[in-house]
């Protein structure tokens, strides 16, 4: 008899065993990525969304709290072929429901051929499917959390002090601490500001360049990060990952679209237009940039051309849908934080014509 059960909106129940108890509901999404369990549960872009893992066995290296992103779990709920006792004493201490014993490659199948999708969880001993359809029910479209940089950003501004070499102003619409740690670590003191800051916060750090963050949703809902990007547009530099990139294009009149099931894992491939150059590119969004406005898209996706780069013809622009942080996935990308540390530094210290 089953104890935990997962209602997709194509009407199809699946049985499984309740690994953390409860009921849930969020947008069935999956990662490839057979490595960084814990950076992915406490990545801050799967706000709302129940995270299915596709390799078959979650928790075999533990949980350590250095690996983690921000401060909790966020998908609704997880979802994987077994999980040890580990990862799943983990997620019922942070009361996310956690579900295994089920047919994850069926699940990852469906959605690959059908789109992400609405579900209902119901995990636990009075589990029922009715529970899981009525959980279902009242599940939102993603694009219908009309406020959800609320739920993952800061309520404080803060700093994180890297050296002082220069100053960055990053907006966080659910930022991942890898980020902010790969600019500090550059010696950048990064200020980190509320995904609704205004233009007097961002002038109150002197900052040298304007960074939006990553982040959960439809980057269409982040209307004052939008806002922020269009004062600043030509006056300060600007940078920006995965959700900072739509939202950066938005705001040079570029456009995003919600693609079918996204990209989540750690094996992407990305060339370079200028150098024909292909990195290998950890990603987890599910809207793209449609169309780039008055930026140049720079580097895209080898597997469907989706616009991975954007830059402005003066180089004060340059943004990524991938997550060059990584964490997890492979290093190759690394690089972006030293372009925006020399992006930076051409505003901190401008070269004078002699
Ligand atoms: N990781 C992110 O920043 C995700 C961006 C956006 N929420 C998307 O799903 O495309």
């Amino acid at each position: 008899m089953a104890d935990a059960y997962v209602a997709l909106a194509d009407g199809r129940v699946f049985e499984a065993r309740a690994r953390a108890p409860g009921r849930t509901r969020g947008e069935l999404v999956f990662t490839t990525a057979y490595t960084g369990y814990e950076e992915s549960l406490t990545d801050p872009s799967y706000e709302e969304q129940v995270l299915t893992f596709s390799y078959p066995l979650i928790g075999n290296y533990g949980v350590r709290e250095e690996r983690f992103e921000s401060d909790r779990v966020h998908p609704t709920a997880a979802v994987a072929r077994e999980m040890t006792d580990d990862v799943a004493a983990w997620l019922e201490a942070e009361g996310v429901p956690a579900v295994d014993h089920l047919d994850t490659r069926e699940l990852v199948t469906s959605v690959r051929e059908e789109g992400a999708m609405a579900c209902g969880i119901a995990a636990g001993p009075d589990a029922t499917p009715e529970a899981a359809e009525e959980e279902l029910a009242a599940c939102k479209g993603m694009s219908d959390h009309v406020d959800i940089g609320k739920q993952v950003s800061t309520d404080e501004s803060y700093t994180v002090e890297g050296g002082g070499e220069f100053d960055v102003a990053l907006v966080d619409c659910g930022a991942k601490g890898s980020i902010t740690s790969s600019l500090a670590d550059r010696g950048a003191d990064v200020h980190v500001l509320p995904y609704d800051a205004t233009v007097d916060d961002v002038e109150a750090v002197d900052a040298d360049v304007l960074f939006v963050s990553n982040g959960p949703g439809d980057p269409a809902n982040f209307e004052a990060a939008q806002e922020l990007v269009e004062a600043f547009a030509g006056e300060l530099p600007l940078a920006g990952i995965c959700l900072g990139q739509q939202i950066v294009a938005r705001a040079f009149g570029g456009e995003t679209e919600k693609m079918a099931f996204g990209h989540r894992g750690v094996n992407q491939p990305v060339r370079d237009l200028d150098s024909g150059k292909v990195v290998m590119t950890t990603q987890n969004h599910g809207y793209s940039v449609a169309d780039p406005g008055s930026l140049d898209v720079t580097q895209v996706n080898v597997n469907d051309d989706t616009a991975e780069g954007l830059a402005s013809d003066d180089e004060s622009v340059i943004t990524r849908q991938y997550h060059p942080e990584a964490n997890p996935g492979p290093h190759d990308s690394l690089g972006f934080f030293d372009e925006v540390r020399d992006l930076a530094e051409r505003t901190h210290s401008p070269v004078t014509a002699d």
